[in-house]
């Protein structure tokens, strides 16, 4: 039986870590960990690596597959079950092709929110997207924007840059198959879930080339990590709209009751046993509300 300590640790994320099975395959584990004011929190949240990868696995699928509208997705999903993913990661972990990644991330906006909000209301755009005047946090866009950003070190914000920067960086031609492909799993993703009652807002894609040279879609895709989700029921321009997954913890650590000042630099408390526990539920409810599946799902 094949463990974790069995392949070399690539890299580490927030809340994932990228191990190596062989020259073309590695393993993507994701972890309970949960982030939360640029923190990553103490109290993990059970069942959410596990969660967080079956949705990965359901976009994977739909985005594989061909769609009336667009061609299927290119992607680095292997297997999701396979002998050579350790028991102990078993159900949150993937086997993925290894790409040479692109370093842009590819962020596709429908809705005006967090970063956004900020560029916009400095310059009237985002990213060198110049858009009308008079939109407010969550605000719709007239159209989705694609606004990549350059990956900060840890713990450090992404740098939007506009597209003639990603044009520098990687060639015009393969920006511009970037944004096509951001902004046409956007178009997917944001029918599919405005059909199950949610609004995608916006979502964070990585790209990579595969040894051909062709364009294929990496990382995890359209999770509440990559993206925000809100509640279609309640939505209303004006203001920062509730995290579908995130809202009880962001309450909680802003509320007297966890004496945490997210402005002090300190490192957040741990969550109470309800917060965490209401924080499961919510990544259950949004996997079950998107996919339709039950959960846990079948083996
Ligand atoms: N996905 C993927 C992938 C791939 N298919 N091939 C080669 N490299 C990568 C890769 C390397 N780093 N990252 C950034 C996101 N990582 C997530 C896990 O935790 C570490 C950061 C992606």
């Amino acid at each position: 039986m094949v463990s974790l300590s069995s392949y070399r640790h690539l890299a580490s994320g927030k809340v994932r870590d990228l191990y190596e099975v062989d020259d073309e395959t590695l393993l993507l584990v994701a972890s309970d960990r949960i982030s939360a004011f640029d923190h990553v929190l103490s109290t993990p949240i059970p069942d959410k690596g596990r969660v967080l990868t079956a949705m990965s696995v359901f976009w994977f699928e739909l985005l594989g597959g061909a769609d009336v509208a667009s061609p299927p997705v290119a992607h680095h999903l292997v297997a999701a079950r396979d002998e050579r993913i350790p028991e102990e990661v078993r159900g949150r972990a993937l086997l993925v092709r290894r790409l040479e990644m692109i370093p842009v991330e590819c962020v596709a906006r429908g809705y005006l929110a967090g970063s956004g909000t900020t560029d916009y209301r400095r310059d009237g755009a985002v990213c060198g997207v110049p858009l009308p005047d008079g939109l407010t946090e969550a605000s719709m866009l007239p159209s989705p924007i694609f606004t990549p950003a350059t990956k900060a070190a840890q713990g450090e914000h992404d740098e939007n840059v506009s597209f003639e920067v990603v044009a520098e960086t990687v060639g015009r031609e393969l920006a511009g198959a970037l944004r096509d492909q951001t902004l046409a799993i956007y178009a997917r993703g944001s029918a599919y879930a405005a059909s199950r009652g949610l609004i995608l807002a916006d979502t964070k894609l990585e790209f990579g080339l595969s040894p051909e040279g062709a364009l294929v879609l990496g990382d995890e895709v359209l999770t509440p990590d990559s993206s925000r989700f809100w509640p279609a029921e309640g939505y209303a321009p004006g203001s920062v709209q509730p995290s579908f997954d995130k809202q009880y913890v962001r309450e909680w650590l802003t509320s007297p009751a966890s004496g945490w000042d997210r402005h002090s630099g300190e490192a957040p408390p741990p969550l109470p046993d309800d917060v965490i526990m209401a924080t499961r539920e919510r990544y259950i409810e949004a996997y079950t509300r998107l996919t339709g599946r039950e959960w846990p799902p079948a083996v």
